[in-house]
């Protein structure tokens, strides 16, 4: 884990100072991307508040770390569970169709993907990409007869509330995205149940981001594809810094 620590950290470090010295040969570079804001507000600041380099790395290691591979695992365990459940690979294809026929996905109509979206949320719940997070008390606190000192850390056990039959009923660990047709707050009946992207001030600032980029794949893959689980896939879920398929997801696609 160090050395992969080191590896990255180095290779973002060359990746800033490349853009780095472009911006300064004065080129044509993107200023649009997260690095090319980072550099031009922390280009204006330096004299007083700019981050240093190391900091500009740090950031785009956590959004990289943060960002990268949690979405890649939700597309991953949808494309199972989409390959699982043909019927509700068939519901959203025929939606796709409905909203952009072969047409490019665009904003206005990825938030019409009503079955897309439970079917993601569904998703989700079943399999949130980040097990739990974390909180440390900056106060004593009371929880009804439960007494907790400042100082001590507080885990969320995100999987384990998402699965629990108390909250989610009898059919906790079955797929049904059909939960999520009147949208979370009433499938959740209006308790904390479902938090995949964390809870309160600190939540996950990729959310919205996140879902697009699965709502695009999916709207481009099922245009073209129907898909189905290689006989060689073993279902086992395990949590290797987010909760991943152990021997993969072998996938088949089928032109359409
Ligand atoms: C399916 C995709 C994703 C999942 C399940 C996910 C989940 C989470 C969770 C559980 C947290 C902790 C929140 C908390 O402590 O309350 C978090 C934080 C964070 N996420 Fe995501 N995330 C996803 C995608 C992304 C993306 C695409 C980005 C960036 C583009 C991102 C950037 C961040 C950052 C920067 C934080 C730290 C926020 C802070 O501490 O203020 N995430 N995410």
């Amino acid at each position: 884990m160090i050395k992969i620590d080191r590896e990255m950290q180095a290779s973002l470090e060359a990746i800033i100072r490349k853009r780095e010295k472009a911006m300064k040969d004065g080129e044509e570079v993107n200023k649009s991307d997260l690095l090319g804001i980072l550099l031009e507000s922390n280009s204006k600041e330096i004299k007083e508040h700019g981050m240093s380099n190391r900091e500009i790395v740090e950031e785009c290691y956590t959004f990289y770390m943060a960002g990268q591979e949690t979405t890649a695992v939700l597309i991953v365990w949808t494309m199972v569970m989409l390959s699982r459940y043909p019927e509700w690979q068939s519901r959203a294809r025929e939606e796709v169709f409905q909203v952009f026929g072969n047409r490019k996905p665009d904003s206005d109509g990825l938030n019409r993907l009503k079955t897309v979206s439970m079917i993601l949320n569904e998703v989700l719940r079943l399999y949130p990409p980040t097990l739990f997070f974390s909180r440390t008390l900056n106060k004593d606190i009371k929880m009804q007869n439960l007494s907790l000192p400042a100082g001590v850390k507080i885990s969320l056990p995100i999987l384990l509330i998402h699965h629990d039959r108390e909250l989610w009923g009898d059919d906790a660990r079955e797929f049904k995205p059909e939960r999520f047709s009147e949208g979370i707050a009433k499938a959740t009946k209006g308790q904390v149940s479902y938090f995949p992207f964390g809870w309160g001030p600190r939540m996950c600032i990729g959310q919205n981001f996140s879902l697009m980029e699965a709502k695009i794949f999916f709207t481009l893959l099922l245009q073209r594809f129907t898909i189905e689980l290689s006989p060689a896939y073993t279902h086992a879920p395990v949590n290797f810094l987010n909760l991943k398929p152990m021997r993969g997801a072998q996938i088949v696609l089928h032109k359409l």
